[in-house]
């Protein structure tokens, strides 16, 4: 597809121009502020299978020029969903040295140093992520907060790997790790919206599920993400740096949050 950035010319205010749906309903991230929540107690915890990967199942740990991902197997999904949801990768959000705010989602306009996505996909309905990724049911995602705070020893695992991948379309393998152990302790409280990508083609095709607790990283891996990488490919003589590759919150137009916990 066309090039899209997170400023300039080609920033989310022109993303629309070639990527309809991302001036349309339904977008993500918004804002979760108080006013749209309401308590739903049929939400049960999240259970996720197969999260925690042995070091011998090697992962792919990639730079796309808009994020850092990792492949996730396909025995990884989340199992307490109408439908099986298969996991394919997971990315992240993040600020900048000099801006350290970067989390997509917000809560009641408070913006967290960075957020992390894990990526599902409707294995029941669709044969694999391509077909799923349009379709109202297609998608879930499983963000997490993340503030600057005590060290990750999880993070870690695969952040000790980032300066093979500081340019775009470098990969490297890394050991598998319990990706459990990124998420918050609490898989019960979360909040729940339906909406969209955040990233061009902003498909309307994302089941949200937004942990309320937050996970901390230390402002040296921090500082490692934020300033590691690039958006350019190595070759290209003006290197230009990758960060604050977040979507500004969305107008929530009528739509409600729910919220899995009461206090
Ligand atoms: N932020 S997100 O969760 O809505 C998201 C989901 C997917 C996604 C991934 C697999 C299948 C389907 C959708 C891809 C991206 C993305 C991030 C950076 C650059 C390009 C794309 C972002
Ligand atoms: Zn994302």
């Amino acid at each position: 597809g066309a090039k899209w950035t997170y400023n300039g010319p080609e920033g989310e205010h022109h993303w629309s121009k070639h990527y309809p749906y991302c001036g349309g309903a339904f977008q993500s991230p918004i804002d979760i502020k108080s006013e749209l929540l309401r308590f739903d107690p049929t939400l049960r915890p999240i259970e996720i299978q197969n999260y925690n990967l042995l070091p011998n199942e090697q992962l792919t740990l990639g730079n796309n020029g808009h994020s850092v991902q990792i492949s996730l197997p396909s025995k990884m999904h989340i199992s307490s969903l109408p439908h099986r949801y298969t996991a394919a990768q997971l990315h992240f959000h993040w600020g900048s040295s000099s801006r350290p705010a970067g989390s997509e989602h917000t809560v009641n306009s408070k913006q967290y140093a960075a957020e992390m996505h894990v990526v599902h996909f409707n294995s029941d309905k669709y044969p694999n992520m391509s077909m799923a990724v349009d379709k109202s049911d297609g998608l879930a995602v499983l963000g997490v907060l993340i503030e600057v705070g005590e060290f990750s020893p999880t993070f870690e695992q695969f952040l000790r790997f980032i300066n093979g991948i500081k340019y775009r379309d470098q990969r490297v393998q890394v050991p598998g790790f319990n990706i459990r152990a990124m998420l918050p302790a609490r898989l019960d409280e979360y909040f729940r919206y339906d909406g969209s990508l955040t990233t061009p083609p902003c498909y309307p095709s994302v089941l949200w599920t937004v942990f309320r607790n937050h996970v901390t990283i230390s402002r040296k891996q921090f500082l490692d993400m934020a300033t590691a990488l690039y958006s350019s490919h190595a070759q290209e003589s003006s290197p230009v740096p990758l960060n604050g590759n977040f979507r500004r919150p969305q107008l929530a137009d009528s739509r409600v949050v729910l919220v899995s916990f009461k206090e």
